[in-house]
């Protein structure tokens, strides 16, 4: 399993099942896609998501499929048979699909498994257990959601860097940006009201690092 990161802001994902799963899914999503929910019955409606009340069957997916232009259809259905006839009408348009009821094991690059996600600002950390556990890729992402806090704030820091200091030689720069990262001070500062990070930054660089 291979993770890479797709942005689907601006695209569509087409989720069809209303329950838990499919909802939970469609807020996933809608934190940056257009969401379509397709369902006969909803378990919630979760905002900024389009709930469609309908019941498509194994020959109509492919026309929802086609309408909807998905980036990802997701098959979160509890009819497994409803679910493999969705996966392959995906597949027969060249689109990615999600199947919330299959485990690991050998599947086509078009079918994707939905991570457990921490995230704080532009940094995501994404847990993948091949679906052999999905209960401790959500544990380990519980554990990993507090180490992660100020990660967003040193991501924008360290992007301002990059280009502050685009005229430096690029083993300087390179090295510079690995000691803020890895600085004690820096990650205090960010952590604090009032403390300017930036300047903290600048202050290890010129004193040649955090003292050991
Ligand atoms: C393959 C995959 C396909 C996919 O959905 O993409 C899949 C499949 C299945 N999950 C099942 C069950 C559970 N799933 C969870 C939780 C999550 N499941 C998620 C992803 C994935 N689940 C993909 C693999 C990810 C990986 O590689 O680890 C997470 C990470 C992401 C998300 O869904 O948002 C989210 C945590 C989100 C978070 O909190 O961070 C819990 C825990 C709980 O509910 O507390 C349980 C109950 C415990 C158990 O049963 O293990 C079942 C059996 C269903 C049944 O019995 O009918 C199947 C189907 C099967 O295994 O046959
Ligand atoms: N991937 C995951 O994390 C998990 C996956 N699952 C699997 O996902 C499936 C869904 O789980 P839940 O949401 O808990 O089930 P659920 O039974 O609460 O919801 C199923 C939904 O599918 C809808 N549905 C039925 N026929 C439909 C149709 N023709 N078109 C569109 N929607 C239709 C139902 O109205 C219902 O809203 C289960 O079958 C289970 O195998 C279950 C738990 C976790």
């Amino acid at each position: 399993m291979i993770p890479l990161f797709v942005d689907f802001a601006d695209e569509t994902v087409l989720v069809f099942g209303g329950g838990s799963v499919g909802a939970r899914k469609a807020r996933l999503f809608a934190d940056e896609a257009r969401v379509v929910l397709v369902s006969p019955t909803f378990t919630e409606t979760p905002a900024a998501v389009d709930c469609v009340r309908a019941a498509p069957n194994d020959r109509s997916v492919g026309a929802w499929i086609d309408r909807a232009d998905p980036a990802l259809v997701v098959a979160a259905t509890d009819d497994a048979a409803l679910n493999a006839a969705i996966a392959d009408a995906a597949v027969d348009r060249g689109v990615l699909y999600n199947r919330a009821d299959r485990r690991g094991g050998d599947r086509p690059a078009a079918s994707v498994t939905v991570p457990a996600t921490s995230t704080d600002g532009p940094v995501t950390v994404a847990v993948g257990t091949d679906g052999r556990a999905p209960a401790l890729s959500k544990s380990l992402r519980e554990e990993i959601d507090p180490l992660i806090d100020d990660a967003g704030a040193m991501a924008r820091l360290i992007d301002q860097l990059r280009e502050e200091w685009a005229d430096w030689p690029a083993d300087e720069r390179r090295s510079a940006l690995r000691q803020v990262v890895r600085s004690d001070r820096v990650w205090t500062a960010l952590g604090a009201e009032g403390d300017n990070a930036q300047r903290r930054a600048v202050d290890v660089i010129e004193s040649g690092g955090d003292p050991p």
